[in-house]
């Protein structure tokens, strides 16, 4: 009965993130007949829930610091700003709106491509199921990505999750966050700057735990004194609405009972891949147990013919890793085969101000090699440009295999962070020898300029 009402294709992709979007315009453009399915919005969360709206966000709270800082620069500002969040939010909708359109034209504008509204899940490894309609293919692309996840002790809070804070159009009084790593920090200088009170909690002893322990007490000390509240080793959080309004936070820190209170709360808690909605059983796919995708170094999972790509296989939670996946799929399909998962080194930057640019391994993850290692770490106030301008705070800090010679990680903890670390990037992915970077001019005054003079300062690691 159900092969009577079956519409084929040669592709199906389920999702229209950072891979879903490109992959069906590149299909189309071989010919392929494909069907894209989105239960949401288009474009995914970055388009509409991540990193647009919230960097158009930084680029307010920015603003607002800039002014309220400007008497340090011998400006000076009569009152302190006026910040309009609804005006903020209608700058960031037209960003995200556009960026929707974007994506919506050009898949309509592909006559290959047939948008299908809905959410999918597998009948079978060849069939979906979307309403009443289902679709065969031998090639199933999964881009479905992830969704916060909501830890235990917060059924009875009324809470925000980093979608429905963008929707906000009144500056919380008094803002609890709970998460104290990328979601949690970015978020918390935002509305901190826009006027909030706000507290980080954070059960871990360290913020953004992934890094180092003296990037994460860094980015403590940049965030305490922008003037946020952080408490770290806050164990057994519990929230509870109040009778007058507001939330309560209950947590033990240090075998003691605590409780603060605020007007709203955010849980930056992690995000959950969105795999199980799909109902991945019927298809056979075997999921880590975080409930990723499994896949391998050319992203097919353990069923022949169905591909994960993006948040949802684990690889990566950016859109470059994302947008990286779609082009690895690409060249495996049309290209020469050679581009793999093995290529990718890790980069990304955490967008609090100033900002915190990585790449390649932490110090701990170098020694955890075993290579024989030269390290060299410099503070941003030994930086004219940063003088100059007045933002000394952060470092940068290398990490070089003595052996090869070739730079094994970078950090960049400082004005313009997010933009140098490209620099030691390109290094990487040129296998360039360190000394080739040494020995460059760099443009004065640039903090980029300290890049030759940090790889002087040189030392080896002590095992
Ligand atoms: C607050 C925040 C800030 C961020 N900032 C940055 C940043 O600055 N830089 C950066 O690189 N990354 C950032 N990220 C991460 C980045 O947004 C994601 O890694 C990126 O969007 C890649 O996602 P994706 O392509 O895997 O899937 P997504 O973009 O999440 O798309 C998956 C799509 O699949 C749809 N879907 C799911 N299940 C089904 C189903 N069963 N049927 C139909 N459709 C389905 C969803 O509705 C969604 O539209 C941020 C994330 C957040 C939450
Ligand atoms: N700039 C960027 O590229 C950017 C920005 C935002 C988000 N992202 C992506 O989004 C992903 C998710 O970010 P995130 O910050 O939500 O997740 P995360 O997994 O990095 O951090 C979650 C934090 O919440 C804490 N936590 C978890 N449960 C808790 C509890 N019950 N009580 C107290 N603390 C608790 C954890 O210890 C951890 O520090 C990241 O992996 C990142 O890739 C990227």
């Amino acid at each position: 009965m159900i092969e009577d009402r079956v519409e084929t294709f040669d592709a199906i992709i389920i999702g229209s993130g950072q891979a879903g979007n490109p992959l069906a315009l590149a299909l189309a453009k071989e010919k392929w007949k494909v069907a894209l399915v989105e239960k949401a919005a288009l474009g995914g969360t970055c388009v509409n829930t991540g990193c647009t709206p919230t960097k158009a966000y930084v680029a307010s709270a920015r603003a607002a610091w800039a002014i309220s800082n400007a008497h340090n620069l011998g400006i000076e500002v009569p009152k302190s700003p006026k910040v309009n969040l609804k005006a903020i939010k209608k700058r960031k909708d037209k960003l995200v709106n556009d960026s929707r359109l974007g994506i919506r034209k050009s898949l309509v504008d592909s006559p290959q491509v047939s948008m299908i509204r809905g959410t999918a899940t597998f009948v079978d490894k060849t069939r979906i199921k979307v309403g009443s309609r289902i679709l065969k293919s031998y090639k199933i692309f999964l881009n479905v990505g992830a969704r916060p996840r909501i830890p235990e002790g917060f059924e009875e809070a009324g809470y925000l999750t980093n979608s429905s804070i963008l929707q906000l159009d009144k500056v919380p009084d008094q803002l609890i966050i709970v998460g104290g790593s990328y979601i949690g920090l970015e978020f918390a200088q935002i509305f901190h700057r826009l006027g909030s009170k706000v507290t980080i909690l954070e059960m871990g002893d360290y913020l953004v735990s992934k890094e180092d322990n003296h990037t994460s007490d860094l980015v403590r000390e940049i965030v305490e004194n922008d003037g946020i509240q952080v408490t770290c080793g806050a164990k057994n959080l519990k929230g509870k609405n109040k009778k007058s309004g507001g939330i309560t936070v209950s947590f033990e820190k240090e075998g003691k009972d605590k409780k603060i209170s605020g007007s709203h709360l955010l849980l930056a808690t992690g995000r959950i891949p969105n795999s199980d909605l799909l109902k991945p059983e019927n298809a056979g796919l075997i999921l880590t147990d975080k409930g990723y995708f499994e896949v391998n170094t050319t992203l097919e999972t353990n069923v022949e013919g169905i591909y994960a790509l993006g948040d949802c296989n684990g690889k990566g939670a950016f859109t470059h890793t994302s947008y990286n996946d779609f082009e690895i799929m690409q060249n495996q399909l049309f290209g020469d085969k050679k581009r793999t998962l093995k290529d990718r080194l890790t980069n990304y930057a955490l967008y609090i101000d100033p900002p915190l640019g990585r790449a390649g391994m932490t110090l701990k993850q170098a020694k955890e090699s075993g290579k024989k290692l030269l390290f060299a770490r410099m503070p941003m106030s030994d930086i004219s440009r940063a003088k100059e301008k007045g933002e000394t705070q952060g470092k940068m800090e290398v990490i070089v295999d003595a052996e090869t010679e070739q730079i094994l990680g970078a950090a960049v903890l400082g004005t313009g962070g997010d933009e140098i670390i490209g620099t030691f990037l390109t290094a990487m992915y040129g296998k360039m020898s360190y000394k080739t970077l040494m020995n460059s001019v760099q443009t004065h005054p640039t903090v980029t300029e300290l890049i030759p003079t940090l790889l002087q300062q040189l030392q080896p690691v002590e095992k």
